[in-house]
């Protein structure tokens, strides 16, 4: 069921300004961190979701859709899509807004399947904010930007500090994550 119907954002919100130090609209967005799923390059059979940012502003991913990926026979994994509309999603809201960010809640249309050897044009955008809240949503479109919609998603994204990541995942974090960032000559705006 479509849930074009709803609402959205469900709460009332202020527009989301891209952060002074955002990604110019062209920057191609490196890899987060190398052992991502969604876009890691150590990651073999990973998403690698590749991004840029738009004047929209909007980032503009892309997921070549590999055998890698499938869940019936020469067709995407719908579960695999998700992730990638999180990746994408958690790029736009990450790199426009600079601030540490994670998912809360994921919603995702498969409005018609996705071949195995096609690509998907993921654009996502920023809705609104709401305190630590970030509403975001994107559609994916088949083999160009102005392809048929295959997927649309939206999502919920609350914003959080360093320590979610050093706390629950890996007492390194910052570190590994620095690298990457180090690699992209970019800087952690650590503080909610
Ligand atoms: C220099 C910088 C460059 C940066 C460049 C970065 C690039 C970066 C690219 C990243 C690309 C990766 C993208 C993948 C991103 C993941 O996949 S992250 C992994 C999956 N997500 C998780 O593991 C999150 C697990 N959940 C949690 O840790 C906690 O539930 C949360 C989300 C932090 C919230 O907990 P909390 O901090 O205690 O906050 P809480 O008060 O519960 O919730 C805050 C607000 O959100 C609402 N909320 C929370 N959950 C929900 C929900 N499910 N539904 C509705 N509302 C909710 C609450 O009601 C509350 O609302 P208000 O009361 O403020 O009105």
């Amino acid at each position: 069921m479509s849930n074009a119907g709803q609402s959205w954002p469900p709460v009332e919100t202020e527009p989301a300004v891209p952060h002074p130090k955002a990604p110019q609209p062209g920057s191609k967005l490196g890899v987060h961190y190398s052992h991502c799923f969604g876009c890691g390059d150590e990651v073999e059979v990973g998403l690698h979701l590749q991004s840029s940012v738009t004047d929209g502003p909007e980032v503009v991913s892309e997921f070549a859709v590999t055998e890698a990926h499938q869940g019936a026979p020469g067709l995407a994994h719908g579960g695999l899509l998700a992730c990638a509309f999180d990746e994408a999603l958690g790029a736009a809201v990450g790199n426009l807004l600079r601030k540490p960010a994670v998912t809360a809640k994921l919603e995702t249309d498969f409005v018609r399947p996705v071949p195995v050897g096609s690509t998907l044009f993921i654009t996502a955008r920023l809705d609104g904010v709401a305190g630590r809240k970030t509403y975001a949503s994107a559609d994916g479109r088949l083999d160009a930007g102005d392809g048929p919609v295959a997927v649309r998603a939206r999502g919920l994204f609350v914003t959080v500090g360093v320590e979610h990541f050093t706390t629950h995942g890996d007492k390194d974090a910052l570190e590994k994550l620095a690298a990457s960032a180090r690699r992209r000559r970019e800087e952690w705006d650590i503080n909610p």
